[in-house]
């Protein structure tokens, strides 16, 4: 479960710009702020007391309402004398002490029931790699730097090649990074993460060498409940080698073990049910942790925000009002460096299939129950499952081709040695989708996804209706589209969400402009955004799995995407050719205007 506001008491949380309402039931004490140790209290006791709290509310909502609680209240609720048994109160103590105590193996304590200390052994499998150095390391990184990880914590990497302790810290000191508005103690801080991190060299497919891991991390552990949290930054043919070897020969005795799994999860319903079936073979549900970075980021993470905590766009977020909804990425470079990979995924694996559509449920899922994990993830599942098979005319590909811009020569995809010269591999691909519900029957959601375009950037388009008998029109001439509403929420870079509305240009005459009603994150808030794995990485420590793709997510979402993937490669559909640093293929705008709609990236004030 998790509040709309942070209840995380490191400095993380700070990147709010205003101190949470008094009606939330935990406000930290500034004392907390910074302590290792009250990372237990509040995500754990908080989210406990929140669920316990939720839970008795159809009993008795006046009697609980006057209570007024905190959890502060609430410890002093659950050692308070006993009460007469049928009492909101007594129910409510009854509650708060069996949560607390059921599932605290389970959250990212610090302290057992009986004062025990815990520690959490991160163990990053694959550390030699790319994304290890590009994004883990210095995500912990940041994480210790904000005083979020837990008191007793130790980083092991693993990988086959070899190296020594000294040369792991080596390599993971050229890629840390100090916060550009705090960096205070920032090269203190580094030297003593870089102490806390630890490198073992060993196979993925060998038991032996992660039981040399599981001695080395006990020897750390020095008899604490230890939890232990593996991140698989491997290729993914070799997931299930390493999960075997790590939840049978490395997992923990007396705490809990997770593990994070990158994408890709397959590349179609059976491959990723395959894959699912072979990792539960080895662990639960709740231990696999699918990541999809971009449910990290600060304005995915802030949509069920927008829509659930203001009332001005709730009401709207139907067919009703909503004439079309897009779903945008690009990227201003190719796929060099990761042809090989990405040959065999394509754009609309890449992308589509997962970050794109992961924003598509959480934008248009209902209300869900609470923001608990699984009432959170039940309702994206829904929408996945109201969605209309993808038909192959509503999807266009493409694939770019060498550009000359200056003196500066542009490869082509099929450039790349590791990309067969013939491949037909999409580099960008535009669809309509739908979902056949109530809210969103006959409302396209086309999304647009491309390498080697000519700007990097993601953003989710919100195009409205145009005002009914609009006393107006003749002020917009025949364009009736420029006087629609559109909403923008910019995922990155320069974080921002706007709203186009029509407004009269100051002067004695009549004449209406376009302008944004802007939030603009770098002018509003002075904190810089977290990256998406600090979050991610934070949640699974603390077992938070709202951010995590469930294995009924994963299918749904495969279900949708596998039929017309087939299509495409069984009919071998050429891709249309885009210069390197283009806009793409034309053929996505033959698409939008088939639903009447014109793509919001083009217009030109964005
Ligand atoms: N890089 C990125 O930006 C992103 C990556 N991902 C996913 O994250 C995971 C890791 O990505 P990335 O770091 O780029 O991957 P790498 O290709 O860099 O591989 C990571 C490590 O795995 C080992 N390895 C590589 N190939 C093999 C192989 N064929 N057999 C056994 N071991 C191998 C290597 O370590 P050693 O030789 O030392 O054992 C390597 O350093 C992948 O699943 C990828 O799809 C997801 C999103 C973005
Ligand atoms: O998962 C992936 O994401 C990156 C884009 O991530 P971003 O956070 O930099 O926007 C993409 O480049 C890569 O192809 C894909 O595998």
């Amino acid at each position: 479960m998790a509040a709309l506001y942070s209840t995380r008491c490191c400095s993380y949380s700070s990147v709010r710009s205003s101190p949470p309402p008094q009606s939330y039931p935990y406000s930290p004490s500034p004392s907390k702020l910074g302590s290792p140790h009250c990372l237990t209290f509040t995500s754990s006791a908080s989210k406990r007391f929140l669920a316990a709290k939720v839970s008795l509310k159809s009993q008795s909502d006046s009697q609980l309402n006057a209570l007024h609680m905190q959890p502060q209240d609430a410890a002093a609720v659950a050692n308070a004398t006993p009460v007469k048994s049928d009492t909101p109160l007594q129910r409510l103590k009854d509650e708060i002490l069996s949560v607390t105590s059921s599932k605290e193996s389970e959250g990212s304590v610090n302290v057992d029931g009986d004062g025990n200390e815990s520690t959490v052994s991160i163990t990053v499998v694959g550390a030699s790699g790319d994304l290890a150095k590009k994004k883990i390391f210095p995500a912990l990184f940041a994480l210790y730097y904000e005083d979020c990880l837990p008191k007793h914590f130790t980083i092991y990497g693993y990988a086959r090649s070899k190296m020594t302790d000294a040369e792991l810290r080596n390599m993971v000191s050229k890629t840390l990074t100090c916060r550009i508005d705090k960096r205070e103690n920032c090269n203190v801080k580094m030297d003593e993460f870089l102490g806390r991190c630890f490198y073992h060299p060993g196979q993925y497919d060998s038991q032996e060498n992660f039981a040399e891991l599981d001695k080395k991390l006990k020897e750390h552990e020095v008899g604490r409940i230890s939890n232990r949290l593996f991140y698989l930054s491997i290729p993914p043919n070799i997931f299930v080698d390493a999960v075997k070897c790590a939840s049978t020969s490395a997992s923990s005795a007396n705490g809990w073990t997770r593990v994070i799994v990158e994408k890709p999860f397959g590349r179609d319903s059976e491959s990723s049910a395959a894959l699912t079936k072979s990792l539960k073979q080895y662990l639960t549900e709740d231990q696999i942790f699918r990541i999809d970075h971009y449910l990290g980021k600060e304005l995915v993470e802030n949509l069920s925000v927008l829509r659930f905590s203001n009332l001005i766009f709730e009401p709207l977020w139907s067919r009703q009002y909503i004439r079309n909804v897009q779903l945008i990425f690009s990227e201003d470079f190719g796929t060099e460096g990761r042809g090989g990979y990405f040959d065999h995924y394509g754009i609309i694996r890449d992308i589509m299939q997962n970050h794109l559509l992961q924003i598509l449920a959480l934008f248009a899922m209902e209300t869900p129950v609470s923001l608990d994990a699984e009432d959170i993830r039940n309702e994206k599942v829904k929408v996945l499952r109201s969605m209309r098979p993808i038909q192959l005319e509503d999807v266009v590909i493409g694939q770019y081709k060498s550009h000359t811009k200056g003196n500066v020569k542009y490869p082509a995809y099929t450039d790349d040695k590791t990309v067969p010269k013939d491949s037909l591999t999409p580099t960008f691909a535009a669809a309509a989708l739908f979902i056949d519900n109530a809210r969103w029957d006959g409302v396209p959601f086309l999304m647009k996804a491309g390498k080697a375009l000519h700007t990097k950037r993601a953003e989710i388009r919100v195009q409205f209706r145009h005002v009914p008998g609009n006393l107006y029109n003749r002020n917009f001439g025949t364009d009736l589209d420029r006087a629609t509403n559109e909403l923008v929420i910019r995922v990155q870079p320069d974080e921002a969400i706007y709203l186009k509305i029509n407004n009269k240009v100051p002067g004695l005459g009549m004449k209406l402009d376009r302008s944004n009603l802007n939030l603009h994150y770098a002018a509003r808030y002075s904190k810089e955004i977290p990256d998406a794995y600090e979050r991610l990485l934070l949640d699974a420590i603390e077992g938070e799995r709202r951010l995590f793709i469930r294995s009924d997510e994963l299918d749904a979402a495969w279900s949708l995407f596998t039929p017309v993937l087939k299509e495409l490669e069984e009919t071998k559909i050429n891709p249309e050719y885009y210069p390197y640093g283009s806009r793409g293929p034309v053929g996505a705008h033959y698409l939008a205007a088939r639903y009447g709609v014109r793509w919001g990236d083009l217009a030109i004030e964005q």
